[in-house]
């Protein structure tokens, strides 16, 4: 399908200063639209507007029920337009079309309907006294919701995000990342159709000072989440505190050990390291990006990773069956190609890859090191690209501090026969999720998010209501009460 000018009028609405900014497809550099782009002037308009339907609209007052309902119907569109949705978001962000359209839209959707499902099963308590008082517990939605989203999964971020602060009565303000604005504008435009009342949920596009950093310190957004880089989380958080003390929930970066044990099925282990770390182009923050193996399989292993990276297919992300799209935009692409060239100086053994491939767009070959030490720069900093690490180990222990020695705690891979071994790994390792035999599983109910820098709080799941709820004591005295 293509999408014509007519379905992106609504990029032009709405900002204060009429200034715009470009967005690119990722496949050649070329522009795809001018956008609105919003600034601190038009986050103060976005939050009037997110405040006045808070305390005076229809949405924190309507019953849960009928709240549920706007979020199914919501879904429903999701799936309608699956087509239009994973088309701007592959020509915005590059990925490939049949992972978004197959993989994403679909986890989105759910997603959308295990909140759905939640928002009339939020109740209280009725609490056990010391003396004669009713106490109950009232759940209440925070009120103004400001969230901050990246560019690599911009829908599926979009859906973590508004998902459980919808189901819980809030109203939004949330910025997309300046690399890709598209595919959120449409969803908002679906959400509104379902059924949702004005100023519930505003879309700003712009940039992170500016835009983003004015939601941050924003007095009158009563709760932050944010996801992006580990950088960027400290200046959010510290604008949090300096301004009205918004709580922030932060979802990070990360440097994912994939442990590969002496006991693990080789060619199975290969595949979904393969996958840990390859990807959505290798731009994932839970990518298995420090690939350990044992010493005794470490061989056979490497041989077959890299002949998997030579049989990845990589190209224009529309095409069917490619399996590896452009990078982002020119300024991740230089970033990745500095730590391939990092990699080579440091002593570590280029094994395929490590160059760009033709002369347009950010295209980069799937690249694997092997002889990785824990001191190199690839093996400490995320890369965010296609580059695998291969690290060699000798024993359970030694793995276990090795894959700590790092200050991020996002996620890991265990691969192991073993069910001891896999016990041992799952508890020692400090991480927000391990993955036994399987890696990715981002199923709407199981919560994700880090320990360490990779984080603060949970998303998805039952933890991540508390995000976006306020609990109130309510205490009132009882007279001559039968029982306390
Ligand atoms: N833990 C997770 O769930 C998760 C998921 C996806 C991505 N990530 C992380 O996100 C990063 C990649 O995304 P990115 O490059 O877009 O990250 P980024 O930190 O550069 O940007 C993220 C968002 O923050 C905004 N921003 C930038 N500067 C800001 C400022 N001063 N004030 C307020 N907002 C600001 C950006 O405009 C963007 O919307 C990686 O580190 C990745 O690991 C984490």
């Amino acid at each position: 399908m293509t999408l014509g000018s007519q379905d992106l009028q609504v990029l032009h609405l709405n900002r204060s200063h009429g200034k715009t900014f470009p967005t690119y497809d990722p496949r050649t550099g070329d522009v795809i639209a001018h956008v609105a782009e919003g600034d601190a002037e038009d986050i103060n308009r976005a939050v009037s507007a997110a405040r006045k339907a808070f305390d005076e609209g229809p949405w924190p007052k309507m019953t849960a029920y009928e709240r549920s309902r706007i979020l199914f119907r919501f879904a429903d569109l999701i799936d309608q337009h699956t087509e239009e949705l994973a088309t701007l978001e592959t020509w915005d962000n590059g990925k490939p079309y049949e992972q978004a359209a197959k993989i994403e839209l679909p986890m989105i959707s759910r997603l959308i309907r295990y909140y759905a499902g939640w928002a009339d099963k939020i109740h209280g308590l009725t609490v056990p006294a010391d003396s004669p008082h009713l106490v109950q517990t009232i759940h209440e939605p925070i009120g103004v919701a400001g969230q901050i989203i990246p560019w690599n999964f911009p829908l599926l971020m979009f859906g973590w995000k508004v998902g459980p602060a919808l189901a819980c009565g809030n109203t939004v303000v949330i910025k997309t990342a300046e690399q890709t604005p598209l595919s959120a504008l449409y969803a908002a435009k679906l959400l509104h159709e379902a059924g949702l009342p004005p100023g519930v949920l505003n879309v700003v596009s712009g940039f992170g000072p500016t835009a983003g950093a004015a939601l941050a310190t924003h007095m009158q957004v009563d709760k932050l989440a944010f996801t992006g880089s580990t950088e960027t989380g400290k200046i959010v958080l510290e604008l949090a505190a300096k301004s009205n003390l918004k709580p922030v929930t932060l979802e990070l970066g990360g440097k994912s050990p994939f442990i590969v044990c002496k006991d693990a099925d080789v060619d199975k282990a290969v595949e979904l390291a393969h996958f840990a770390l390859f990807f959505n182009q290798g731009q994932c923050c839970c990518a298995g990006s420090r690939t350990y193996v044992h010493e005794s399989v470490y061989d056979e292993f490497l041989e077959k990773a890299k002949a998997r990276a030579l049989k990845r297919s990589v190209g224009d992300p529309f095409v069917a069956g490619i399996e590896q799209g452009p990078q982002i935009d020119s300024e991740q692409f230089e970033k990745i190609m500095r730590y391939i060239r990092s990699g080579v100086e440091s002593g570590a053994t280029l094994e395929t890859g490590g160059e760009r491939i033709g002369d347009k767009g950010f295209y980069i070959q799937p690249t694997v090191f092997s002889n990785v030490k824990e001191d190199m720069l690839i093996a400490k900093d995320e890369i965010f690209g296609p580059v695998q690490s291969i690290l060699k180990f000798k024993d359970i222990n030694e793995v276990i501090r090795r894959a700590n020695t790092t200050s991020y705690g996002l996620a890991a891979g265990v691969f192991t026969q073993d069910i001891d071994t896999a016990n041992t790994l799952t508890r020692a390792l400090k991480v927000g999720t391990v993955w036994i035999n399987c890696y990715d599983v981002f199923d709407a109910a199981i919560p994700f998010g880090g320990y360490k820098m990779s984080g603060q709080g949970r998303e998805k799941g039952i933890h991540c209501l508390s995000n976006y709820l306020q609990v109130k004591a309510v205490v009132t005295p009882l007279k001559d009460p039968a029982w306390i």
